[in-house]
C-alpha cells in the first residue's frame, strides 16, 4: 500500500522523465517494497509452514475472505500433523490438546464433534409409573436446554446396582454446569431397595412419578406383554383369584405396580414428599403444556416448554412435537406408546375400581391431590 501512494505521489514529476529512467525508477520501487514486506527468515518459507499471511486470515478474516482461508486451513492442519511442534522452542512444548486450544490460528473442528460439559450423575429421575406416560414426561422435557437426558432406561437401581456409580454416569449426557441431567426407568417405583440406593447417591435427587389411573394401567400394562407374549391367558384370568368372588390377585405385578400409596411408603422413608412430583398420566394428554410447566417449575427450570410445543396429531390420537431436541421436525411418540388397548368386560374393570379405591383415596391423601380415577 505504501509503495503503491509513494509511485502516485512521484507520478506527477513523471512526465518529466524519460521512459527509461521511469523503468528504472520502478524497479527500484518494486525491490523496495519486496525488501519491506519480507524480510530475510520470512521469504524462504518451506510450503506446510503457516506464512503470517495464513495466520491472520485463519484468525479474524475467514468469513469476510472464505478463499484465503480456505487455503491456509489445511496448510496449519498438516503442520499440526507433520508434527511441526517440534520445531519450537522447548517451553512452547504441551500437551497436544492443551497447545491446539492456545493457537488461535487453527481451524476448529466441526461443532458436532465438540465434547461440551461432563457427564454428571443424574439430578432428577422420573422413576415411574411403568406405563403411566413417562417417556412423554422425558420427550417433553428434554425440549427445555437446560435439560439433557439418557436416552434409553438404565435400570441401574434396580438390575444394574452391582456395576456402581461410575458405571451409571457413563450412561449419562454431557452436560453444561447450568444443565440437569436426567434418566427415566419406570420400575424404580415398585423396587424395594431403589429409595435407598437413589438416597445414598444424593439426598436432593429430585423425583418424578407419573402417575395414571391404576386400572387404566393395568390394561396398557397387559396389553404390551401380550403383544411379546400371545399365548398369555386373559387378563380376567391374571388378574382374579376368583372373579366372581372379585378376589383380585395382587401379587400379579401388572396389579401390584397401581398400588400407589403402598409404594409411596417406601419412598417417603428416604424422601421428603417435597422432593417428588405427581405428573398425572390422564393430563399429559389433554394438557401436556400445562403438566409440562409444573415440571419445570418443580426442577426450578424457566418455563420454556409450553403449549407452542404441542400440537394433536389425529391420526395418532395424541399430543406430538412441534419441534424435538434432536431433529427439528415434528414428531409423535413410537407405536409402543398408545396402544389399543385389550377389550375387558365392564363387570371386571368395576371389580378392579372397587379393589383400587381406598388404595386411590390413601394416595389423594398423601399426595394432597385428588387424580379422580373414577
Ligand atoms: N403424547 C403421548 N404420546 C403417546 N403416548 C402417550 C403420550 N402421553 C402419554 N402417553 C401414554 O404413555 C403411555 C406409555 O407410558 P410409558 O411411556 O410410561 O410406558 S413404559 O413404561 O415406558 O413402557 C401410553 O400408554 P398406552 O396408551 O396404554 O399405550 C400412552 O397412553
Amino acid at each position: 500500500m505504501a509503495c503503491v501512494l509513494l509511485f502516485n505521489r512521484l507520478l506527477p514529476f513523471s512526465h518529466r522523465l524519460t521512459r527509461t529512467s521511469i523503468g528504472v525508477l520502478s524497479l527500484l520501487l518494486s525491490y523496495l517494497c519486496y525488501c519491506a514486506l519480507f524480510p530475510a527468515g520470512t521469504v524462504m518459507q518451506k510450503s506446510g509452514d503457516v506464512t503470517p499471511g495464513c495466520r491472520r486470515d485463519a484468525a479474524d478474516g475467514a468469513k469476510r475472505r472464505p478463499e484465503k482461508a480456505a487455503s491456509c486451513a489445511p496448510t496449519a492442519a498438516d503442520a499440526r500433523a507433520s508434527g511441526a511442534h517440534a520445531s519450537r522452542p522447548r517451553s512452547d512444548r504441551r500437551p497436544p490438546s492443551t497447545a491446539r486450544a492456545a493457537r488461535s490460528d487453527t481451524p476448529s473442528p466441526p461443532v458436532g464433534s465438540l465434547k461440551f460439559g461432563n457427564k454428571k450423575l443424574p439430578n432428577a429421575i422420573i422413576v415411574g409409573v411403568k406405563k403411566g406416560g413417562t417417556r412423554a414426561v422425558l420427550e417433553f422435557i428434554r425440549i427445555h436446554p437446560d435439560v439433557r437426558a439418557a436416552g434409553t432406561e438404565t435400570h441401574f437401581f434396580d438390575r444394574n446396582y452391582d456395576r456402581g456409580l461410575e458405571w451409571y454416569r457413563g450412561l449419562m449426557p454431557r452436560t453444561l454446569e447450568s444443565q440437569i441431567t436426567m434418566e427415566k426407568t419406570p420400575s424404580y417405583f415398585v423396587t424395594k431397595e431403589t429409595p435407598r440406593r437413589i438416597s445414598a447417591m444424593s439426598r436432593d435427587t429430585k423425583l418424578i412419578v407419573v402417575v395414571r389411573d391404576p386400572v387404566t394401567r393395568a390394561i396398557s400394562d397387559y396389553t404390551q406383554t401380550l403383544t411379546k407374549s400371545p399365548d398369555l391367558p386373559s387378563f380376567q384370568e391374571l388378574a382374579f383369584r376368583n372373579q366372581s368372588a372379585g378376589a383380585v390377585d395382587a401379587s400379579w405385578n401388572a396389579i401390584r405396580i397401581g398400588l400407589y400409596a403402598l409404594h409411596l411408603e417406601n419412598w417417603l422413608h428416604y424422601f421428603p414428599l417435597s422432593q417428588i412430583h405427581f405428573v398425572s398420566g390422564e393430563r399429559l394428554i389433554t394438557d401436556p403444556a400445562g403438566e409440562l410447566a409444573r415440571v419445570q417449575d418443580f426442577l426450578g427450570l424457566k418455563r420454556i416448554v409450553t403449549d407452542k410445543h404441542f400440537y394433536f396429531n389425529r391420526t395418532k390420537g395424541f399430543p406430538c412435537l412441534k419441534k424435538p431436541e434432536s431433529s427439528g421436525s415434528p414428531r409423535c411418540l413410537g407405536k409402543s406408546k398408545g396402544r389399543t388397548h385389550v377389550q375387558i368386560d365392564r363387570d371386571a374393570i368395576e371389580q378392579l375400581r372397587d379393589f383400587y379405591r381406598p388404595y386411590n383415596v390413601k394416595f389423594y391423601e398423601m399426595v394432597g391431590h385428588d387424580f379422580k380415577w373414577e
